[in-house]
């Protein structure tokens, strides 16, 4: 944004403004933070090759632009405009006119003017900012996770069992299609005009009533088996995605939006072949009618044209229904959707529904959600009749048009009887044909939604380039050493002796210094707000950190950055004086342990939490417990009556917050990562609980670079160095006695224990 916006000459600016509608895309809190409230456009929608400064007015988070169209703009006059070309930094960062035609394309963090800009607008050149932050987050194009090409290899995979499904889909259709002949011929030859051995059509029919359900057992089996792999690989593909993206996505979307990514999406999809492979849908459906219109036309031209008027009301009305219905549709899945969060959040705090006496409250609003469910439920209903009905007296005035014309023909000889009753049987296939294809073409749009959906949360997200590469090589030197192992025919001991690993970032971290270089910060969900306003603090390595400061000053803040969650917008930090976006976050993940005040657990046993400490490892029960030890955790694990292997529950909600702590450094004790941060690890604990963290923390923190948030005085006094942080700058540095003898902030909240706990 900053080259992009201090290559702009004030010539370029000084043009008149046509457009409408003007855009601007990147970092503007930059700018916005220089109090002046102007930006620059680097982008103009339509016709406009203007580039001007002018006010915000509106903010529009990322701007979707699909197809050329704008797609998620919440402004009113902005949705549906098209982009013919966009000013600015392209994909590659480069300044120029883009073309954009039907492309889709994602610009994050834009934002929107009113119409017209004033006229005498000046350009305002935003703070410089450190050269691996510029183009970041400019414009990216959507990525598409699914799309046909991923989809066609893999089904192209299985090319053995595609080709058995085709042909027994084609000979179970030819089966299908060959009944009414049959049926015609059978009966021709009861009523003497077809002179044919009777033994011997029924013969035939015994073979095709045979032959069908077996071809459709391969089809279907194969079809289903090809799908479900497809499935398995595209579930994989969206959770590894999801997984491997930025913190700040996850601060985007609810928990529930991504699991439902995963759930309802990814089912809609694996129904558009698993729901229409019944002979009533789908390819089956499709092969139904194009055979039986061929047949139809083979066997009378003129009784064929009765036929198609029954296929298009037939599958007009199958639409006209879908379409109808499609607004009552949606109604009655969001009426239950509020049933069931009603219900899970109703359950999820039913301490606090009971504390307040709120059962007759829940009761009554889940009565309103049942009751509108009930509603939508009888409008579908209705909906569903009406369809029925209709394509039934589509279906009889078709019969009766063919008794009639079909009826004279015969009676006047210019048609086989065998045919008419032949004639009569395709009626109802290609009836039951075209209703499931119009139906299938209706789980195809369900389908592409969901696909569509999927694309845009996570083709549209940001993944962590350095975690995701750490990833990579993390699986070619798991593939590598399994390929080792395999071929040595031996069992690996791993790296059982450290669980930090061999990595040189834990080398280096053992001895090396963590420095905090001038360190700016904004959150990207809040860009606007500057949180961390340079920063320096050197850690010294092997030594203890103390954080203090008012509440919203910044400390979890320093604390996400230095886990890498997130990266500073300016400045940098270092391991012994190397840039730590040098390192690849998985490896940098090993060398850093985090304890929390809140630490989460997950629901799994006492054992395999702790070992989670090591998870890219085998970790022996001895290792374990030496760590439940080491945390003060063995006895109580003990008197369980499972011990290691009593579940924790969700979140660990089945151990008490001194235990769930206990555990927490249990499980980083085994880590044995050399940077150590603590955050307010013993803050909502009681006295007796404290003591026994606070003991184990003592051992976890030893030789380690530790940061730790402290509020007991005992910690902060003991601490090498102490920072006081206040609204997001360092107001004080220096040891405790220094500090008191400062007589400044640090003895303010001593004195006025804001921050510390005196003992
Ligand atoms: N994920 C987030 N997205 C946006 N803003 C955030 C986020 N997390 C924290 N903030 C904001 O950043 C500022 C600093 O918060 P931070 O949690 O770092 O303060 P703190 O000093 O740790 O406070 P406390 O002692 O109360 O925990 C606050 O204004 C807060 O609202």
């Amino acid at each position: 944004m900053a080259l992009l916006s201090s290559a702009l000459s004030t010539s370029t600016l000084s043009r008149g403004l046509s457009e409408k509608f003007i855009l601007v895309a990147g970092n503007a809190s930059a700018i916005q933070n220089s109090h002046r409230q102007t930006v620059v456009v680097i982008g103009t929608l339509s016709r406009g090759r203007n580039l001007r400064t002018f006010q915000i007015q509106k903010k529009c988070g990322a701007l979707e632009f699909r197809s050329g169209k704008c797609w998620n703009c919440k402004l009113e006059n902005l949705r549906g405009k098209s982009l013919r070309s966009f000013s600015g930094a392209g994909p590659d960062g480069r300044l120029g006119q883009y073309p954009l035609g039907r492309k889709s394309l994602l610009i994050s963090g834009a934002y929107i003017s009113a119409p017209g800009a004033p006229a005498d607008a000046q350009y305002y050149p935003p703070p410089e900012t450190s050269d691996h932050n510029k183009f970041e987050e400019t414009i990216r194009p959507r990525e598409n996770l699914i799309n046909a090409g991923l989809i066609a290899r893999l089904v192209l995979e299985e090319k053995q069992s595609l080709a058995i499904a085709l042909l027994s889909l084609l000979l179970g259709t030819t089966c299908t299609l060959s009944m009414p002949i049959f049926s015609g011929r059978f009966f021709e030859t009861l009523i003497g005009v077809r002179k044919q051995p009777l033994y011997g059509l029924l013969v035939k029919l015994f073979t095709v009533y045979l032959m069908e359900p077996v071809f459709t057992v391969l089809f279907v089996t194969r079809m289903i088996g090809i799908w479900e792999k497809v499935m398995k690989e595209l579930r994989f593909q969206v959770f590894q995605r999801v997984l491997i993206q930025k913190v700040a996505f996850f601060d985007e979307h609810k928990v529930g939006e991504l699991t439902s990514l995963l759930s309802t999406d990814l089912n809609s999809i694996k129904d558009i072949v698993n729901e229409n492979v019944s002979r009533d849908r789908g390819f089956r459906s499709l092969a139904e009618v194009l055979g039986t219109v061929g047949i139809l036309f083979v066997l009378s031209p003129e009784l064929a044209p009765v036929m198609s008027f029954l296929m298009i009301s037939v599958a007009g009305i199958v639409a006209i229904y879908k379409r109808t219905t499609m607004p009552v549709f949606k109604a009655h899945g969001l009426s239950m959707a509020r049933i069931s969060d009603l219900a899970g959040e109703t359950f999820a705090a039913i301490r606090t529904v009971r504390s307040f006496g709120g059962e007759r409250r829940q009761i009554s609003m889940f009565q309103n959600q049942v009751v509108a469910y009930q509603e939508s439920g009888n409008k579908l209903g209705w909906l569903k009749a009406a369809n029925e009905s209709w394509t039934r007296v589509v279906v009889y005035v078709a019969l009766m048009a063919l008794y009639i014309l079909g009826g004279t023909k015969v009676k006047a000889g210019k048609m086989a009887i065998g045919r008419l009753v032949s004639f009569i049987g395709y009626t109802f296939t290609l009836t039951f044909a075209m209703q499931g294809l119009v139906n299938t073409l209706a789980d195809l749009r369900g389908a592409l939604a969901a696909v569509d959906r999927i694309n845009t949360v996570v083709g549209t997200g940001k993944v962590d380039e350095s975690l995701a590469r750490g990833l990579e090589l993390e699986n070619s030197e798991d593939h590598a050493k399994l390929v080792r192992e395999d071929s040595n025919n031996s069992v690996s001991d791993g790296a059982a002796t450290s669980s930090c690993g061999q990595t040189a970032v834990c080398e280096l971290a053992w001895t090396g210094d963590v420095t905090l270089e001038d360190v700016y910060f904004a959150y990207p969900s809040r860009p606007d707000a500057m949180v961390l306003r340079g920063i320096n603090i050197v850690l010294k390595a092997g030594t203890v950190t103390a954080l203090v400061g008012s509440s919203g000053s910044g400390k979890s803040t320093i604390v996400q950055l230095l886990s890498r969650f997130y990266e500073p917008t300016k400045g940098r930090i270092t391991l012994a004086g190397e840039d730590v976006r040098k390192f690849d976050k998985s490896d940098w993940a090993r060398a850093v342990s985090i304890v929390n005040q809140e630490p989460v657990l997950f629901a799994m046993s006492i054992g395999e939490n702790i070992a989670y400490g090591a998870p890219y490892r085998e970790v022996s029960k001895e290792e374990i417990i030496e760590a439940a030890k080491a945390a003060n955790a063995h006895d109580f694990i003990q008197s369980l009556p499972e011990g290691y292997d009593t579940l924790v529950g969700e979140r660990g909600s089945l151990l008490s917050g001194g235990q769930r702590q206990r555990v927490a450094i249990a499980r980083a004790l085994l880590k044995n990562a050399p940077i150590l941060i603590l955050d307010e690890a013993t803050s909502s604990l009681d006295s007796v609980s404290e003591r026994l963290v606070q003991d184990a923390l003592d051992i976890l923190m030893k030789g380690r670079t530790t940061l730790v948030i402290a509020h007991r005085l005992s910690t902060v006094q003991s601490a090498n160095q102490i920072v006081v942080c206040g609204h997001g700058v360092v107001a004080e540095k220096g040891t405790h006695l220094e500090l008191l003898a400062k007589k400044g902030t640090y003895t303010n909240l001593v004195q006025t224990q804001t921050v510390v706990t005196v003992e």
